[in-house]
């Protein structure tokens, strides 16, 4: 029997294993009762089902050959995304990609000789003897690939990776679990204790093995992580949109999705404006005026004006302590030293508001007990009453902080300038850090309000004071924090090197390099290599995996050679035409829409991609990607040479798949490379 029929009859004898555990459990009525056991079991049930599902339909992608030395005992693992148990004979038909042996799928290259795995029972030694990728789609096996087979020479696990490269895209993010490389796998299964920094090259797969990291996370630490206390952070909806349906194929659900901005504003009650990010790129990209104030931006982002504010918050909460006596009645009293007693030893680990709240109770406490003195119930009654109000006077005299007032006044203190809408609670999104971090500083951190595990995508484009501030909210050790400096596209206030996100990480942090770049042929990284080279300080350069496609093209703008464009790359999924503002995108929209040709307009502020033809302003790519990109007029006039424009051309260039074209008008850009 050859390998295809023989990977066939595996797959149906597994399909009807599959089909049979399937129904089997869907037969189970729902348990929806009070009773805990009952309650307990039904989850259980409702994973397996959910399981069973994704199963259902793909129950595997590769093969792994296992000789286990202790026990002589060689074994086929069927590696798949879910995990699946054989209930009738009792052993594992479908062992889950995360599951520790699984790991040397991803990391076995050939060359090792004998291997190892730790498994909760300790280590396993033993040898791979072969290492097959199978594909199956719509329950049918469709392709078999080996990448290793003992005494045999293979290049197979390659042959694979650019299969799998070579594919179209459409309008969602995918998993990749067949295809992680060794690189990929340390950092997904890398020690949860220690947080990660990753400095990866555009196309690297930063978003990619993050949410990867997330699934490994929840599958090895389920005991500890809770997915619903689990976030992901990224720059906007649309990118949100774009990357949510990867941890659902993985059978991962309840991982919550946000923006730093909205989440900010939530911490805040909700009870500020903010400028909205669309206005900040429109006056940047639109306008092409930076930030008048951008060393006040990269000044309010920095961990020294943090330190300053922390000072200064907790000066003016020491100075606000009450200081007197609390006399209730005549007789009554309470010393101030005693009140300073309980606030500084009793409620020393309360933040300030939490000690004014337990201040309160506890002289409430205090009155309720002195009256019991009173035998009188009516004489009691009144001093109750005459107490309570004297609480009420002397909690009146320890003044609640408010939030904006506290940064305004620092501000000042520091000589900062203070527009008028600030002043009148409309915060920029440079104020939103230290707005939450008052807040912080004067309600402390519930243990609930800490997440897990947060991930940080295109964190280059965040300050170092978002950094920490994220850091408290998050358990220690929880964050995976990826981005490239090479995009950092906002100008003088961002951030040029990773050390002080380093600095807020701690010598504990786990900093990795990701260089090899997975998304383009090496036509296109070459070419977008040529345009990196010329970003002062810029990060390593990109390597490419041998993935050879047709080559970059520079042609002349015009209407019809936009749409001859169109008809050569029109067997392509996703295309999209890359503009320098938003204008232009909107002038292209309508003349495609005149030509017959439907194309989907993308605006700041959407909230959903739908893949097709798309088009945008260049400075919205960032984080996607297309089977073929047109950027269009890279004149001199559109991209002038300097770091923003230079790695604007960056991003764009490296949005493209297969097929990268530009055009331009009169002259071209120079950092264009020729
Ligand atoms: N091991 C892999 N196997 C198959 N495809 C991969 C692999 N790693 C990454 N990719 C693909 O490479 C592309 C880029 O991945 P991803 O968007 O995660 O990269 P990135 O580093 O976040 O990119 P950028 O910073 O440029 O936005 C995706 O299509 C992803 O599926």
């Amino acid at each position: 029997m050859n390998q295809h029929d023989y990977e066939t009859a595996v797959l149906k004898a597994s399909l009807k294993k599959i089909d049979r555990m399937f129904t089997h459990v869907q037969q189970i009525p729902i348990y929806r009762g009070d009773d805990f056991t009952q309650q307990v079991l039904e989850d259980r049930r409702e994973a397996k089902r959910q399981s069973l599902r994704i199963a259902n339909e793909e129950p595997y992608f590769a093969r792994l050959d296992f000789l286990d030395f202790e026990n002589e005992d060689k074994k086929a693992l069927y590696i798949g995304k879910v995990g699946v148990h054989d209930d009738e004979e009792d052993h594992p038909l479908v062992i889950d990609w995360r599951a520790p042996v699984a790991s040397l799928f991803y990391s076995f290259n050939g060359s090792e000789e004998d291997v190892y795995y730790e498994s909760p029972d300790g280590i396993v030694e033993g040898e791979i003897q072969l290492k097959r990728n199978v594909v199956i789609r719509g329950r049918e096996l469709k392709r078999v690939v080996d990448s290793y087979v003992e005494g045999q020479e293979s290049s197979g696990g390659d042959e694979f990776l650019l299969y799998k490269l070579g594919e179209q895209k459409d309008n969602k993010l995918k998993d990749i679990v067949s295809t992680i490389q060794a690189e990929q796998n340390s950092i997904i299964r890398s020690d949860v204790k220690k947080p990660l920094l990753i400095q990866g090259a555009a196309g690297s797969g930063k978003t990619t093995v993050a949410l990867h990291r997330l699934a490994f996370l929840l599958y090895e630490y389920r005991e500890r992580l809770k997915a619903e206390r689990m976030m992901i952070f990224a720059p906007n909806a649309m990118f949100l949109d774009y990357i949510a349906q990867v941890l659902p194929e993985l059978g991962v659900g309840d991982i919550q999705q946000s923006t730093y901005v909205d989440w900010a504003l939530q911490k805040l009650d909700d009870s500020y404006e903010v400028e909205s990010t669309e206005d900040r790129i429109f006056t940047r990209f639109e306008l092409q005026v930076e930030p008048e104030n951008q060393v006040v931006i990269k000044e309010k982002g920095s961990l020294a004006f943090r330190d300053q504010l922390k000072k200064y918050v907790e000066e003016e909460v020491a100075n606000r302590l009450p200081i007197k006596d609390f006399i209730p009645w005549a007789s009554g009293l309470v010393q101030k030293e005693k009140i300073q007693e309980w606030i500084t030893q009793d409620f020393a680990h309360s933040a300030p508001l939490k000690q004014r709240e337990r201040l309160q109770a506890r002289l409430k406490r205090w009155v309720e007990i002195e009256v019991r003195m009173f035998e009188d119930e009516k004489e009691r009654k009144a001093y109750k009453t005459e107490g309570l109000k004297a609480v009420r006077s002397y909690m009146n005299s320890w003044k609640k902080p408010d939030e904006l007032k506290l940064y305004l006044n620092f501000l000042q203190q520091q000589n900062h300038p203070i527009s008028q809408s600030l002043r009148s609670g409309k915060l920029f999104i440079e104020d939103l850090a230290p707005m939450v971090y008052i807040h912080q500083q004067l309600i402390g951190i519930d243990k609930e309000a800490r997440f897990d595990h947060l991930v940080i995508d295109e964190a280059q484009d965040l300050s170092p004071f978002i950094i920490s501030l994220l850091n408290d909210y998050t358990r220690k050790g929880g964050l995976t924090i990826l981005g490239d400096l090479a995009q950092g596209i906002h100008g003088e206030e961002g951030i040029v090197t990773w050390d002080s996100f380093i600095k807020v990480l701690g010598q504990n942090c786990t900093y990795v390099q990701m260089e090899k770049s997975y998304r383009s042929t090496m036509e296109i990284i070459e070419y977008s290599n040529g345009i990196l080279e010329q970003v002062e300080n810029h990060p390593p350069l990109a390597k490419p995996v041998f993935r050879s496609g047709e080559p970059v093209k520079v042609i002349s703008y015009s209407l019809s050679s936009m749409l001859q464009w169109l008809s050569d790359v029109k067997a392509y999924e996703t295309i999209a035409f890359l503009t320098r503002t938003k204008k232009e995108a909107e002038t292209l929209a309508l003349e495609l829409k005149e030509a017959a040709i439907s194309a989907t307009l993308i605006r700041a502020g959407d909230t959903t991609y739908k893949g097709g033809i798309s088009i945008l302003p260049i400075y919205l790519s960032k984080g996607f990607e297309f089977d073929a990109v047109m950027l269009t007029n890279v004149s001199n006039h559109h991209y002038p040479n300097n770091p923003v424009h230079q790695k604007l051309l960056y991003v764009g260039c490296t949005r493209a798949l297969h097929s990268l074209s530009l055009s331009y008008e009169g002259t071209l850009s120079p950092i264009i490379p020729l």
